[in-house]
């Protein structure tokens, strides 16, 4: 048996030796790394903090003690430490979250996700236990990337408002968001880090003047007293304590005994801390410490010794897509430049970057500061591409909105892992843009339904010069090319019957379930027109004639059904006067379990089978209408 299995809650912790423990890290390290490949995950992240986590179990008391996680990728030790190691089903149906879930234990508390909020997280959770006068702790734990997001300032300002109140910020400075963190925060904890060789040479200072008789203690009294500006001078390092937050570090995160004594030592400071601890991410796996790019930050399953993935690669993926053709854009397009919050490559601007360095910016995690910088680049002139996950936009939703939109300026946001992304679970569906979107005014967005025309639609946005344009993709690979056979207004129409009784309006990548739902739907005898809007805001004028020769209309989009282009074609019928019935066929108003995107697709109905049958059940169920209005009933 290992030490990790007989860990059934941090208590099992206390009582291990300085040995144990450390043979404790190693099984971690072997257990992440076997159980990782074998489902795909955030492997790099969390090797990087195997001693962290085992030093905060020690120190603090969780659930009693709040340990919380920003972003909650690096969460999967702490599961381990408390009662959580069946990792056979991580991030798959019915398995364990690869985040934080309250769900699954009393040890979680945050589960949302998206960076940069654990400092306002625990602000909340330390007024609580103030006003409440309980006397535990909030520890927050807070990656160097999600530091560099806004929020985390914004919290900062109001934890050093508060001088005693204690709360215990951990941060866990591996020098890297996916590649290293960049920004003049990133410089200042560098030049932290350097304060190794004071805290060292304090250290040796108090041996040998403690040691020399008559004159060593009162000049190592001295010396200690005039550490403030002794640490100034030779190792800037003002700014947490200028902020009013007492610095303890940087400390060796890897060293399971050093973390627990400056997280002891914070612990009894009754005012905000801040812990600096260095760390490496994908610690002890050769593999992922080479990887230069974001050193395995996650994984699909793969081999853990050859690295090679376990699934079959297949088509392209969309991001690839839109990478290469964005490059081929910027050759031809001096003008265009592109912006990421800090994912370069999952995003798919690798290329772009490596042919002009000096026309791509890495912001930070810092979505809201990615849009308005891009208004300020397209008022000066250029034409910026903000290549973002859908989820995170929902940050910058007022800058698009009151600083892009407002000021009419041409900017394309490119959405990648739009609708349902899977498994990373409720937090990472992209499956609100087209809700929100709706309302901006001037905003147009389209959603490609498959490589050629993403490539088309990337084209005619980055022309768009006077309003903010969204393209909006899934994850994973492009499906087989879906040929148009015809074209009404903007709108390509992918298959026709004489006759039609039902209109499909599919969105984007949902266009060949769509068409599999038509060839369904026609061997009951049931005509449809399938169309693919291309550009689904503003609603082409000619929808709302197509709609009116038709008895049904259906819209299947693969986002909220609150708001989205169903509604929003709905709207366009009304006001257009043409009466025809409408069914939306999108994704429930509810948080989505993780699992693989074909399974939750599955499980919201949003299948060629599916949707045939609710299609045929709302045509029939309208006839039987009609035949009771015919015959006066
Ligand atoms: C608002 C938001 N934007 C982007 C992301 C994607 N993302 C997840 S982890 C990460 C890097 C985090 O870096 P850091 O906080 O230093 O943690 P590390 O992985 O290095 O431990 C990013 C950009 C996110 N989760 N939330
Ligand atoms: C934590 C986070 O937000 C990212 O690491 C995200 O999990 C990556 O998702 P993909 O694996 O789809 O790139
Ligand atoms: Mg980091």
């Amino acid at each position: 048996m290992t030490i990790l299995e007989t860990i059934r809650g941090p208590h099992d912790l206390k009582a291990l030796s300085g040995p144990e423990l450390g043979e404790l890290a190693e099984d971690i390290r072997k257990f992440l790394i076997e159980a990782v490949a074998r489902t795909g995950g955030h492997l790099g992240p969390n090797l990087g903090v195997v001693e962290l986590s085992i030093a905060l179990h020690r120190a603090f008391d969780s659930p009693v003690d709040r340990i919380l996680w920003d972003t909650g990728h690096q969460s999967y030790v702490h599961k381990l430490l408390t009662g959580r190691q069946d990792f056979s089903k991580l991030r798959g149906k019915g398995g364990l979250s690869g985040y934080p879930s309250r769900e699954e234990s009393a040890h979680d508390v945050i589960e949302n996700s998206h960076a940069s909020t654990v400092l306002g997280w625990a602000d909340g959770l330390a007024k609580a236990n103030e006003v409440l006068g309980r006397p535990h702790h909030v520890v927050a734990v807070i990656g160097d990337g999600a530091l560099t997001g806004g929020m985390a300032w914004e919290a900062l300002n109001n934890i050093a408002a508060a001088r005693d109140r204690p709360l215990i910020i951990v941060v866990n400075d591996n020098e890297r968001s996916y590649g290293p963190t960049i920004g003049g925060l990133a410089d200042h904890l560098a030049t932290l880090r350097t304060t190794d060789g004071y805290e060292r040479f304090l250290s040796w200072g108090k041996d040998v003047l403690q040691r020399t008789p008559v004159v060593g203690q009162p000049l190592y009294e001295s010396l200690h007293g005039a550490k403030k500006g002794f640490k100034d001078a030779f190792a800037p390092q003002g700014m947490f304590e200028d902020l009013g937050l007492k610095y303890v570090g940087p400390v060796d995160g890897h060293d399971i005994a050093a973390v627990e004594s400056a997280l002891s030592r914070a612990k009894r400071f009754h005012g905000p801390v801040l812990v600096h601890c260095l760390t490496e991410k994908g610690r002890g796996y050769a593999p992922a410490l080479e990887d230069e790019a974001d050193r395995f930050h996650t994984v699909g399953a793969m081999d853990p010794l050859t690295c090679a993935p376990l699934a079959p690669l297949g088509n392209p993926s969309w991001t690839s897509v839109f990478g290469d053709e964005i490059a081929e854009i910027g050759a031809e397009r001096p003008d265009v430049v592109a912006i990421t919050a800090a994912m370069l490559h999952p995003v798919g601007l690798t290329k772009f970057a490596e042919a002009f360095p000096e026309r791509v910016w890495d912001v930070g995690i810092a979505e809201q500061h990615a849009a308005v910088s891009a208004a300020g680049l397209a008022t000066g002139g250029l034409h910026p591409v903000v290549a973002v996950y859908a989820t995170f936009l929902n940050r910058a939703f007022d800058q698009l909105l009151m600083d892009v939109a407002l000021h009419r300026c041409g900017v394309t946001f490119v959405l990648d892992r739009a609708g349902v992304t899977g498994p990373d679970g409720p937090s990472h569906n992209g499956m609100w843009d087209l809700s929100v979107l709706q309302v901006v005014p001037g905003l147009r967005i389209a959603a490609p339904r498959d490589a050629d025309r993403l490539r088309e639609e990337l084209r005619e946005a980055v022309t768009v010069d006077d309003a903010p344009t969204v393209l909006r993709f899934p994850k994973e690979s492009v499906g087989e090319a879906v040929p148009a056979i015809d074209r009404v207004g903007a709108m390509d129409v992918l298959h026709r019957a004489d006759d039609p009784q039902v209109l499909i309006v599919a969105v984007g990548v949902l266009a060949s379930v769509c068409l599999q739902a038509a060839d369904l739907l026609a061997g009951g005898g049931i005509r449809c027109t399938v169309v693919d809007p291309r550009w689904v805001k503003p609603v082409d004028e000619q929808l709302a004639p197509l709609a009116g020769r038709h008895r049904l209309v259906a819209v299947v989009e693969d986002n909220s059904r609150a708001g989205g282009v169903g509604s929003a074609v709905g709207q366009a019928l009304r006001d257009a006067g043409v009466d025809v019935p409408l069914r939306t066929f999108g994704i429930p108003e509810q948080f989505l379990a993780h699992g693989k995107r074909a399974e939750v697709l599955a499980d919201i109905g949003l299948t060629p089978v599916e949707i045939a049958g609710r299609i045929s059940a709302a045509l029939a169920a309208k006839a039987a209408v009609g035949r009771i209005e015919e015959s006066g009933e």
